[in-house]
C-alpha cells in the first residue's frame, strides 16, 4: 500500500522536511537528483558512451535535471544540457546548481536562434531526460514548450521522466493539451494523484517512488492498494455446513434488451462461493440451473437475505423496482447498486449505511448532475462527496476508486481486456459474495481483488482483445483454488 498525495499535500511535506530536518532546498534538490540518477542508471540502463540530453525548465524539476548533469559527469558520463524558460525567475537553489553545471559545460538554451542546435543534440541523443515541468505545471503547455515537447515525442528515443511527464497534470493526471510520453517515471518522494489517474497510465511508463529522505506523512486518505495488500480467501468451509451458511443474495435486474446482465451477476457470486442465489428478473429469458428465479411482484422477505444485487441491465422505467429500491434503502441490507439501479439514486436520501455504488465515469457524473468533464478534473471532489453520505463507492475505471469515509483506495488491474460488455455486472457478483460476511468496504476491495485476478487469468489464457466477461466468470475458480 502506498501513499498518493496531492500536491498541496506534498508542498505541505516538502516544507515540513526542510523545518523538521533542519535542510535547505539545495540539500533535498540534491537528494532528489541523487535518487533519480540511481534509478536512471538502475532501470533505463544506459551504456557509458550513450548519448543522454538532459532537458530542464527553471523550477524544481529542472533543478532536479541539474543535480543528474553533475551526478552523470561523476560517472563517467557525457550529457548534453538544454534549459528552456526565463533563468531570472529561477530560485537560489536551481541558481547554485545551475552555475555548477555551467562551469561544466556549454549549456544548450532554448531560443527561436538555438532552436537548430538544440534540435541536432535531441536527435543525436539515445536517451532524453524530461526534467522540464514537474508538479509546478499549471496550465496548458504553449509556444517553445509545447513545440518541444511535440518534438521529443516525435523523436521516439528513450526517456526519462523526473517525477511526472511534462503535461500531465499533476493533480487529476489528465492531459493539458500535450505531454511527455516516457518510457521510465521516477517519482519524487511519493505518488502523486496525477501519477495514477486518467490519462497517467499511458505517459508514465515503467514508474518507481524514489525515497528522498522525506518526512512520513501518516493521515493520507488516498492509497495506492496492490493484490498482497488483502487476503480474498473466501470462507472457510466445514463438512457439517449447508447452503445458507454460505449466504443468500438476490439478483435484482435485467430486461428485455439485457437479459444476460444479472446473470453474469448471479453466476459470478455462485462462483465466488455464495451458497444460494435467487434472481428477480422482468422477463426472464436465461434461465441457469443453479438459480432460482422469481417474478417481480412476489414480495422478497428482505431480514432473510445476506446481500443484494440490484441493478445490472435493469429497466428503470419499471415501476415495481423503485419499490424494491426503496425497501433497500429503507433497510440495512448490505447492497451492491449498480446500471440502471443507480436511477432510482438520490444522493440526498441514502438512508442505507451498507450500500456499495458501482458506476462508471458516466454513470458516477450523473450522479451529480455534471459532465464526464467535470468529475475527470475535480475526482476527489465528488468522491469524497458521496463517501461524507456514509455511502461506499467504487468508481470503475482503469484506475477503480474504492472509498468510504476514512480510506479512499486506487487500484489499477492494467488490464485493457476489462474493457468488455459484462465485466461490471461480473464484478457486483463478486463483491456481492463477500458482503455476505465482509463489511462493505472489504467486500468492495476483495470482490475487485477477485476480479481483476480472474481478469488477468482470462487475459493470459483467450487475450485483451479476444476474453469476454464469461472467461472471468470461468476463471474465479482457479483464482480461488489456488488462492
Ligand atoms: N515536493 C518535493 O518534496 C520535492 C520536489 N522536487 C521537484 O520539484 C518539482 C516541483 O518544482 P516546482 O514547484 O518548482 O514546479 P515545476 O514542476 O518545476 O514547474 C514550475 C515551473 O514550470 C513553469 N510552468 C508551469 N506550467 C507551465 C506551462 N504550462 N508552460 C510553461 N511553463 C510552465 C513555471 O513557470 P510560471 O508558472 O512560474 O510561469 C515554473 O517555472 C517536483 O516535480 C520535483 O521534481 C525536488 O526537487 C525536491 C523535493
Ligand atoms: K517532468
Amino acid at each position: 500500500m502506498e501513499a498518493v498525495l496531492s500536491v498541496q499535500e506534498m508542498k505541505d511535506l516538502e516544507a515540513l522536511t526542510l523545518k523538521e530536518l533542519k535542510l535547505s532546498e539545495i540539500d533535498l534538490m540534491k537528494q532528489a537528483g541523487l535518487e533519480l540518477t540511481e534509478d536512471f542508471l538502475e532501470r533505463a540502463r544506459p551504456e557509458i558512451h550513450d548519448t543522454i540530453s538532459i532537458v530542464s525548465s527553471v523550477g524544481h524539476n529542472g533543478g532536479d535535471g541539474l543535480v543528474m548533469y553533475l551526478e552523470l559527469i561523476k560517472h563517467g558520463f557525457k550529457p548534453k544540457m538544454v534549459i528552456i524558460g526565463r533563468l531570472d525567475q529561477a530560485s537560489q537553489a536551481y541558481k547554485y546548481f545551475f552555475e555548477m553545471v555551467n562551469k561544466e559545460t556549454k549549456i544548450f538554451f532554448l531560443t527561436k536562434e538555438t532552436d537548430m542546435d538544440v534540435q541536432k543534440a535531441l536527435v543525436s541523443s539515445k536517451y532524453i531526460v524530461d526534467a522540464i515541468i514537474g508538479i509546478g505545471l499549471s496550465r496548458p503547455l504553449d509556444g517553445f514548450y509545447l513545440d518541444l515537447v511535440r518534438y521529443i515525442n516525435g523523436l521516439e528515443k528513450i526517456v526519462y521522466s523526473v517525477d511526472i511527464p511534462t503535461g500531465i497534470h499533476p493533480n487529476n493526471g489528465l492531459l493539458f493539451n500535450e505531454a511527455i510520453k516516457a518510457n521510465y517515471t521516477g517519482i519524487v518522494g511519493f505518488y502523486k494523484y496525477g501519477n495514477i489517474i486518467n490519462d497517467a497510465l499511458d505517459y508514465h511508463g515503467q514508474i518507481k517512488v524514489l525515497d528522498i529522505g522525506l518526512v512520513k506523512k501518516h493521515d493520507v486518505m488516498v492509497k495506492l492498494i496492490f493484490d498482497e495488500d488483502f487476503s480474498i480467501e473466501p470462507k472457510k468451509r466445514n463438512h457439517n455446513s449447508y447452503k445458507y451458511n454460505y449466504g443468500l443474495g438476490y439478483f435484482i435486474g435485467g430486461s428485455k434488451t439485457m437479459p444476460g446482465a444479472i446473470n453474469l451477476s448471479v453466476l459470478a457470486a455462485l462462483r465466488s462461493g455464495m451458497g444460494i442465489a435467487h434472481v428477480i428478473q422482468e422477463n426472464p429469458v436465461a434461465r441457469h440451473l443453479e438459480v432460482i428465479y422469481e417474478d417481480i411482484n412476489d414480495p422478497i422477505d428482505i431480514t432473510k437475505v445476506d446481500s443484494i444485487v440490484f441493478g445490472p441491465g435493469l429497466n428503470p422505467k419499471h415501476e415495481d423496482y423503485k419499490k424494491i429500491y426503496q425497501k433497500i434503502n429503507d433497510s440495512q441490507i448490505k447492497s451492491v447498486i449498480d446500471g440502471g439501479g443507480l436511477k432510482f439514486l438520490n444522493l440526498d436520501e441514502v438512508k442505507n449505511p451498507n450500500m456499495i455504488l458501482t458506476p462508471h465515469e458516466k454513470e458516477f457524473s450523473d450522479l451529480f448532475s455534471v459532465g464526464v468533464d467535470e468529475v475527470e478534473h475535480h475526482p476527489f471532489k465528488y468522491i469524497k462527496e458521496i463517501v461524507d453520505k456514509n455511502i461506499t463507492l467504487i468508481l470503475k475505471g482503469q484506475t477503480n476508486v474504492i472509498a468510504n469515509k476514512k480510506h479512499i483506495y486506487l487500484y489499477q488491474s492494467k488490464n485493457p481486456g476489462l474493457a468488455t460488455a459484462g465485466s461490471g455486472d461480473v464484478l457486483t457478483g463478486t463483491i456481492a459474495s463477500y458482503l455476505v460476511d465482509n463489511s462493505p468496504i472489504s467486500a468492495a476491495i476483495k470482490g475487485v481483488l477477485l476480479h481483476s485476478k480472474a481478469a488477468g487469468l482470462a487475459r493470459d489464457k483467450y487475450g485483451q482483445v479476444s476474453m469476454i466477461a464469461s472467461d472471468i466468470i470461468h476463471e474465479i475458480a482457479n483464482v480461488l483454488k489456488r488462492g
